[in-house]
């Protein structure tokens, strides 16, 4: 099976062409053994570039974590998604219609002025805040700066879904916080019925957070753009930044803004094609 390998600032995925390639049956085992960074090639993620199934949209995205789930959406990943798409001539156009299991996102292709990819800006769309299509337990409404007791943690959550669920936790110092151990019991707290996606936020000031992630299926990343986008919401929930704001990741720094005429939040950052190569399917 031909695959490219893509990383958006270190949260990285194997990509896997199909309208080229033949997949296997079961794409839960497949991403497990291609994600395996010892047995496989090594990735946060197996994402499938795929035919879209409304002649409105260009293309399909479908994204595996590396335990098998299938999440919803992946803000990293679409722009990995969208480089490939470019650069490999499947799209004319520089905004490209892609079907996720969050709807369709459109991503569009910065150039500059030697036509080489800049980056890539997304419109990831509106956030969820409704508690229970997060989802997340409870009474109707909003989750802003909650208290929940995770072990023996008792945080204050503001819970965002951007199309995958997230739980964001500002701290007061991220390098004093154990956000490894804690991230495992809050991905599995009995809250959030589908698992969530855990972000801790330091705010620098109202225009700069720095973030870390435990991701759902996945555990710790250099970095989740669908989380640095609920982050942003999060903190401006919070009064705690403005609605344009630069997140500092472990992988590097993403612009994340929430458009207040349209409610949609777009997203700027890199996606880099490292190597292309073959994978032995068994
Ligand atoms: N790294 C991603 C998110 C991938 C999916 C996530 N682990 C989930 O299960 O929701 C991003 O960049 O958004």
């Amino acid at each position: 099976m031909n695959f490219t390998k893509v990383h958006g600032l270190g949260n990285d995925f194997v990509v896997v062409n199909a309208f080229q390639e033949a997949l296997p049956a079961d794409l839960a085992a497949l991403a497990r053994a291609v994600c395996d960074r010892h047995f496989g090639i090594g990735a946060d993620g197996l994402v499938l570039l795929l035919p879209a199934e409304n002649p409105e949209n260009h293309l399909r995205m479908r994204i595996f974590n590396p335990d098998g789930s299938e999440p919803e959406m992946c803000g990293n990943a679409i722009r990995c998604f969208a480089r490939l798409a470019w650069e490999d001539g499947l799209v004319k156009d520089t905004v490209i219609r892609v079907e996720t299991l969050a709807g369709v996102m459109v991503p569009e292709v910065i150039l500059g002025e030697n036509g080489q990819v800049r980056g890539i800006r997304v419109d990831m769309g509106e956030p969820i805040l409704e508690r229970n299509l997060i989802p997340m337990q409870g009474p109707a409404g909003t989750v802003v700066n909650e208290p929940l007791q995770v072990g023996e943690y008792a945080l204050h959550i503001t819970a965002v879904s951007m199309g995958n669920p997230h739980a964001v936790t500002f701290v007061e110092d991220l390098s004093h916080f154990p956000w490894q151990t804690v991230g495992p019991l809050l991905e599995s707290h009995p809250a959030f019925p589908r698992k969530v996606n855990a972000e801790f936020v330091q705010v620098v000031n109202r225009q700069e957070m720095i973030m870390r992630v435990w991701e759902r299926g996945a555990g710790p990343t250099l970095a989740c753009g669908t989380g640095a986008c609920a982050t942003l919401v999060a903190a401006v929930l919070n009064d705690l930044t403005e609605r344009k704001a630069t997140i500092h990741l472990a992988g590097g720094d993403l612009e994340i803004e929430w458009d207040a005429s349209t409610n949609h939040v777009f997203m700027t950052g890199p996606a880099t094609i490292v190597f292309t190569g073959k994978y032995q399917v068994r």
